[in-house]
Parts: C-alpha cells; structure tokens; sequence
C-alpha cells in the first residue's frame, strides 16, 4: 500500500492539472476509505508535506509556538526557538570550524538552498563580502569542475535538447513557481575560464540566481537557474559514470539555436514578463543568440553586456585616476571572445558619447588580440564577426607578441579576456610603463587560476604605480610597504542591479543606454578620493547597496528612453528598495508579482496538460521544426 506522503504527491500533481475529481477516487483507499479522505483532507488544508521539508516555506527551529501548533510542526523540529540571528551564528560557525576548505563551505551552503531558504539568504547576506567567494567565483567553478562528483539536490530546472524537444513549455509547469521574474540559463559551453563543463555548468546559474536574490533583491521564489542539456565535447565528461547530462556531443548550429529559441519562447509564455539572462554560452553562439532573441524576449547576455559595464565603469573611474582624457585613451584587449568585445563595444560607446567622436572613429582607440596576435583585417585569415568590428586595417602591422603590441600602441589600459591566463608578463608590464605612469592592469579571466597576472606580481612589477582589478577576487597585498585592498572587476556589481530595474520598471527591453547608466552609477558609487588612491571598484560588502543604485539608474534609463511600462514613482530609489526581498521578513512579499495571472496549462480529458500555441501576434511557440 502506498504511503499517505504518495498519495498526497498524487493528489497534488494531478490537482496540478486541474483533475480533481479523478484524485479523490484515485487516492481513496479501498481499505479504510473514510479514514483516507480525512487523512488527505487533512493534509490538503495544511499543505502537500510538513512545510519544514519545504525549503522554500522552511525556517526549522525560527518557527514560533503558535506557528508550530497552526502549521502542524509540533514534534517535527526541535523544541529550542532560535531567533534567525543565532541560526546564521550556528551555519557561520559551521563554516569556520568543519569546513576544512571553500569546497567544502560551497557543499554546506548548498545544502542549505536545500532545506532553508530564508536562512541561506540571511546568512549570504550579512557576510556577501566572506561568501561571494564560496557561491560565486573562484569557488563555484572548483564546484563546477566536481559538480557531478558533489551533487545530492537539484536547484534549478534541466532541460533535455535530446528527448524533451518540444515539451519544454510543459515542462516548466513542474516548477513550483507561478510567478519567475528572472532565469540565469546557461549551456555549459564556457564555464568561467574552464571550457565545455556540460551540464556540470548548473553550478553558474545557482550562483548567479543566488545573487540576484541576496544582492539583487529578487524574492527566491521570483528566481530560477536553468540548464540546457544539449551535450557536452569534453571527453572527461563523457567517460564520467557520474557525468549528470546525456553523454552526447554538443548540438550545434540550427538545432543547438532552435533549443535556446524553444526555452525561450516557452519560458515567455508561462512567465510573462520574465527576463532571461543568457549565461556562459560559447562565443560561437553568444552573439547569435543574442541577435535572435532580444526582440523577441525580455533578455541580454551578461558575459557580452554585463561585462561590458563592469569593465566600463572600472576604465571610466582608471581614466579619472590617471588623470587621461577619455579622448586620448588607448586600450590593449588580450582576448577577443564573447567577453572582450561586449566590453570593447560600451568603451568605444562611451569614449564616443563622452567626446562626441563618431563611433567609428572613438573604436580606433580599441587594439584587440587573439590567440594568434594583434587583430587586424590585412592579417591574412578569415575573421569571424565578432572580431570584425574592432580589427584595425592597414594601420597597424603584424603583431603576435603583448610586448610589442604594448610598444606599438603605448596603451593606458590593458584588459585580459582570455580564460587563459597567467599571461602578463614582467616585461609586459614594463613596457606599459614607459608610456603611462599609472597604467590601467585588469586580468579579468575567471577563476582566480585563469587571470591574465596576480595583483601581487602586478603591483611587484609596476612598482607599485598601476590601478588594478582581476575578475575573482584577491587577498590584499602589500604595495611600497602599505596594505592595499584589491579591487573586483567583476559583472557581479552589474547583473544583479540590471536585471531588478528592468523588471521592476516592466521594461520591455534591456538596451545598451540602461548598460551604459549602470556603468555610470557603478562608477560614481566609488567616491574621488578612493580613485586618487587606486581604487577602482566599491567593496564586496556594499554589493547589495551597489546593486539598489544600479538598478535605480536603469529604471530611471528605462523610464527616460519610453521602455518602461510603469510612471516613474515620486521617489524611484524608495520604490526600488521597497520593493527588494529581505529574509528576515519572509512573508513580506516585496516584490509583488509583476506577471499576470499565469497561462493556467488546460487538462485534456486524459489529464495531460495542453497549452494554448495562440500567444499573441508577434510571439509564436515554436514548433521544433528544423529552422530556416
Ligand atoms: N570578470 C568578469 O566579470 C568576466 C570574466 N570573464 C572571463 O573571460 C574569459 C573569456 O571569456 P569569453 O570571452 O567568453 O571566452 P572566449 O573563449 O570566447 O574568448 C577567449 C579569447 O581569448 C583568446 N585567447 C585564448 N588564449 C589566448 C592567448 N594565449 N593569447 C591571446 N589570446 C588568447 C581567444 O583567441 P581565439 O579567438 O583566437 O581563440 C579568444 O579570442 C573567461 O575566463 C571568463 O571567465 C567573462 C565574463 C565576465
Ligand atoms: C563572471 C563571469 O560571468 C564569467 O567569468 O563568465
Ligand atoms: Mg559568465
């Protein structure tokens, strides 16, 4: 005989679709009917399990007395009722003494996404500047790298390219969650620095949905991380019993497009208003994907636009620091993937907005590098797009070698994008002296095993004179005999801040202009006197600060540029920060579902659920037919 907790998984999956009156008899028990019905009666008023197992609705010993007689806990947690503060004390001590490394601290907040929500979130946030680390780089990619070897519960929602094409709109309906304001999905193309991780890059959506929520202010239940399975070409992985995905090569071109496509369609339809950040996809695909879809959902690419002001606003603030008008500066960008040339792009935006110079003519001021030396059109192979903007012509000679690209050009600023690192060298850094005395250094390549230089070998070979930032963060250093903190170049400062004025604002989309405003605001949070000294960026503890002035700088874009579909509220800061989550009042629903009632799936009379394909004249569903 099934147990009452299965009975009730039926009975609440087929409520689910809208089949109530086949669960009564279903679920009845012929043995003892009566008995059944009450039981389940029962069980229906006061929810599908005890809400202790529940992590979403879960508080564990923070519950109160009344709370525990209302909600049917008595017996089921501990008699103590702790205060949230002294259930964070205790997961901090826990951090401290039984976690022998980040790995393991990684593990334990997982586990705690598993079973407490708010408690996560509680603690994530009165320590961002200890755990950012741990969530998100350079721990999470040591996580991604193991994450099959780790896993024990899923976080997020997997979509399977191989045997669930043209189901994944259905498929969303398993998710709890009616009302998801924000998805981090990812193929698993380009973890981090770390290649082709497959479905093992689930670990990057986790830690970015969990800064949208501890940083960004998205209630957890608004938030979803997502990957798509569509294979993996790391061999590794292919021999891995434990590897989580389907051991197939990675779909590519149309058929890898028309997946992306039919989650993002998919997601639209069940969540309205959602917005998708496109994470971690190969360069080969970023940009197209970008292309394809930005009209068509709300979305942007965080790697190409995140990136992009983050690094804006460090050069905006480096430039102040050296004292070099935007109109003289000159960049080396070591790299040319999805990355670089999102950054590239709003810097030459900028230079050209700022001075008044003509796009064209404000990009000449952009050197950029691959693999195999300077870019230039005339270097004899064929270029891919994204490398075609920013490729010098004629003006410019072969060049393989950073040194003489660095001589050529005499650069204030010197970017690493490769995922390739370590990659300046001491005469690199030398030769950026000779020609600027406070040269701009960011190795931006993540994680800290992939930056381009360490700030140590930076500061050592510069005598102390650049302004500096890497991609993970780094322990001070000691610079000419004084401790100096190291600044953080990472999309963290923008993402989650983007992400909550365009939602909260209802923007119809995410443009350049609100990239361009966020990196404005994250530059000016930084106060002059700190630029005078070297720093660039705000400190990891104020991110949650950082990210309500973003996202109040990109509402405010939104609103002036008509793609906002709120008015601009008397007090735009105050509505922003009213409306971010706090999990110490985790019934305050702050940020008050701004979809609309969602598209409720039908039941058919055989009780699998349909859907409408009627959703509106410029959205189709698509089909999974091959594409054009
Ligand atoms: N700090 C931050 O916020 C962010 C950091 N990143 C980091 O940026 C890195 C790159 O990401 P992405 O742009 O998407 O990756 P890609 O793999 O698309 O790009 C890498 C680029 O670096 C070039 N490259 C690789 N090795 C070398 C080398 N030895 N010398 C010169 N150039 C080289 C490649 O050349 P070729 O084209 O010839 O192959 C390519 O142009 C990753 O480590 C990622 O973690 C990304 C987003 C945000
Ligand atoms: C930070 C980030 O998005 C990356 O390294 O890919
Ligand atoms: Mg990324």
């Amino acid at each position: 005989m099934s147990s009452l907790l299965e009975k009730v998984e039926s009975l609440v999956i087929r409520k689910g679709a809208g089949d109530e009156a086949e669960v009564v008899t279903d679920v009845t028990d012929p043995g003892n009917p009566a008995t059944r019905t009450q039981e389940i009666k029962k069980v229906e008023e006061h929810g599908a399990a005890p809400i202790v197992w529940i992590p979403f609705l879960n508080r564990g010993t923070n519950f109160t007395p009344e709370e525990r007689r209302r909600k049917r806990l008595e017996g089921l947690v501990p008699p103590a009722v702790e205060p949230i503060e002294l259930q964070a004390e205790r997961v901090m001590l826990q951090l401290h003494d039984e976690c022998p490394n980040s790995l393991a601290k990684y593990e334990l907040l997982a586990q705690l996404a598993a079973t407490n929500v708010s408690l996560l979130y509680y603690v994530l946030i009165h320590n961002l500047e200890q755990l950012a680390p741990i969530v998100y780089t350079p721990t999470v990619g040591e996580a991604c790298q193991k994450f099959d070897r780790i896993f024990r519960q899923s976080l997020g929602m997997y979509f399977d390219c191989f045997n669930q094409r043209g189901r994944f709109r259905e498929i969303m309906d398993n998710w709890f969650s009616h009302s998801v304001q924000i998805i981090v999905v990812t193929d698993g193309g380009r973890i981090l620095g770390l290649g082709d991780l497959g479905t093992n890059g689930m670990g990057i959506p986790v830690g970015k949905i969990q800064l949208y929520v501890g940083v960004g202010g998205f209630h957890p239940e608004h938030s979803l991380p997502a990957q798509l399975d569509v294979g993996t070409c790391n061999e590794e992985l292919l021999k891995d019993k434990f590897y989580l995905g389907n051991k197939k090569k990675r779909l590519d071109g149309k058929e890898h497009m028309a997946a992306v496509e039919e989650f993002c369609m998919a997601a639209k339809n069940k969540w309205p208003n959602v917005l998708i950040q496109f994470e971690d996809f190969p360069t080969d695909k970023a940009f197209d994907i970008l292309d394809r879809m930005r009209d068509k959902v709300l979305c942007f690419n965080d790697d190409i636009q995140g990136t992009g002001a983050v690094t804006t606003a460090g050069f905006i603030n480096g430039m102040k620091a050296q004292h070099t008008p935007l109109k003289d500066a000159r960049i080396v960008f070591y790299g040319a993937g999805s990355s670089a040339v999102g950054v590239a792009t709003m810097i030459a935006q900028l230079i050209s907005k700022e001075t008044g110079m003509p796009f064209d003519e404000a990009k000449k001021h952009i050197y950029m590098m691959d693999s195999k030396g300077l870019i230039t059109t005339k270097r004899g192979d064929k270029l891919p797009e994204h490398k075609k903007l920013m490729a010098h012509g004629d003006d410019v000679p072969v060049l393989k070698d950073l040194k003489d690209v660095i001589a050529h050009v005499k650069p204030h600023a010197l970017i690493g994008l490769t995922g390739a690192g370590p990659a300046f060298k001491k005469e690199d850094i030398e030769e950026m002296l000779k020609y600027c005395d406070k040269p701009l250094i960011f190795p931006l390549s993540n994680p800290s095993s992939k930056a381009e230089i360490t700030a140590e070998k930076a500061y050592e070979y510069a005598h102390g004179k650049c302004v500096y930032a890497s991609g993970s963060p780094e322990e001070p250093v000691k610079v000419n005999g004084k401790t100096v903190k190291v600044g953080q170049c990472n999309n963290f400062w923008i993402f989650p801040g983007v992400g909550f004025g365009a939602v909260m604002s209802k923007s119809k989309k995410v443009t350049d202009e609100m990239f361009l405003a966020a990196a404005r605001a994250l530059a000016d949070f930084v106060t002059p006197e700190q630029i005078e000294q070297g720093q660039l960026y705000p400190e990891a503890k104020d991110l949650r600060k950082v990210a309500a002035t973003v996202a109040t700088a990109v509402a405010d874009e939104a609103i002036k540029q008509g793609v906002a579909r709120i008015k601009r509220p008397a007090d735009l800061r105050g509505f922003i920060e009213h409306r971010m989550w706090d999990p110490e009042k985790p019934h305050l629903n702050a940020t008050t579902p701004l979809t609309t009632p969602m598209t409720t799936p039908m039941a058919t009379p055989q009780g699998t659920p349909r859907h409408s394909m009627d959703f509106g004249s410029d959205v189709k569903f698509p089909q999974h037919k091959p594409m054009s």
